[in-house]
């Protein structure tokens, strides 16, 4: 469902992202760890076509990301660690209006079970989207996701900052989406939850893949234990 295939971005000889190549299938859902300026938003920027690639591609459903955004962005749901939002509108009022953006039309209706779906609390609805949590905030999104039925789901920590009961309702959203065949890629710094939601590891440094793991292979501590070799190396 979605490749890099020797993905290189370069800024000023500066390589962001060294021919990075990983594929996400439909229902994995694939962590990218790493250090703070390891290529992981650059990753996730390049399948959202939001910068070009040195050289390599990105493809998501066999169409190349940068010769046909259009087509991506149907198939793509986005969400970074701080959802836009407009704060003087409701939730429901956002996601009619985002929704409405992306040429759907939904009757309110609709888009409440959506809301329902994604967890936000009934009476959250039609308050003011000031007045959210983040965690809130971020069920907004996943509703967005989940009317636009996107098959890609590109995530830049979504649940930094998020408490561990939000981040743990986030979680269970990401798997229920797995299990309708999303494809998940998500950038993270939490390797706990990475091991707890995640199908799939990518360990970046430096612009680099240094490791590939399926989550089934590795407990909590020797992921943490391979995480810090790599940093330290
Ligand atoms: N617009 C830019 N211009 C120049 N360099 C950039 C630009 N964007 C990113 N970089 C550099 O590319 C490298 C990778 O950055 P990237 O944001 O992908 O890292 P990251 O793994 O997402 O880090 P973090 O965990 O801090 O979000 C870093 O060295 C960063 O400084």
């Amino acid at each position: 469902m979605l490749h890099a295939v020797n993905l290189t971005k370069s800024y000023n000889n500066h390589l962001a992202l060294d021919q990075l190549n990983l594929s996400v299938e439909p229902g994995e859902i694939y962590c990218l760890l790493g250090a703070n300026g390891a290529g992981k938003s650059t990753t996730i920027n390049l399948f959202l076509n939001f910068i070009a690639p040195t050289s390599g591609k990105a493809v998501i459903d066999q169409v190349e990301v940068a010769k046909d955004p259009q087509a991506i962005k149907k198939l793509i749901a986005y969400i970074p660690e701080n959802l836009v939002l407009y704060n003087e509108l409701s939730g429901l009022e956002n996601l009619s209006y985002f929704t409405g953006l992306a040429g759907m039309k939904y009757h309110s209706d609709q888009l409440e079970a959506f809301l329902d779906e994604a967890g936000l609390q009934g009476e959250a609805f039609h308050k003011r989207v000031k007045s959210y949590s983040k965690g809130m905030r971020q069920k907004v999104g996943v509703a967005m996701a989940i009317a636009k039925k996107a098959k890609v789901l590109l995530l830049d920590e979504p649940t930094s900052g998020l408490d561990p009961k939000a981040s743990n309702e986030f979680s269970e959203l990401l798997t229920r989406l797995s299990n309708q065949n999303v494809a998940t890629l998500m950038a993270t710094h939490d390797l706990f939850r990475a091991k707890e939601t995640g199908t799939n590891i990518g360990i970046m440094k430096s612009g680099q893949l240094v490791e590939q793991l399926s989550t089934d292979e590795i407990n909590h501590s020797d992921l943490e234990k391979l995480y810090l070799k790599h940093m330290n190396a």
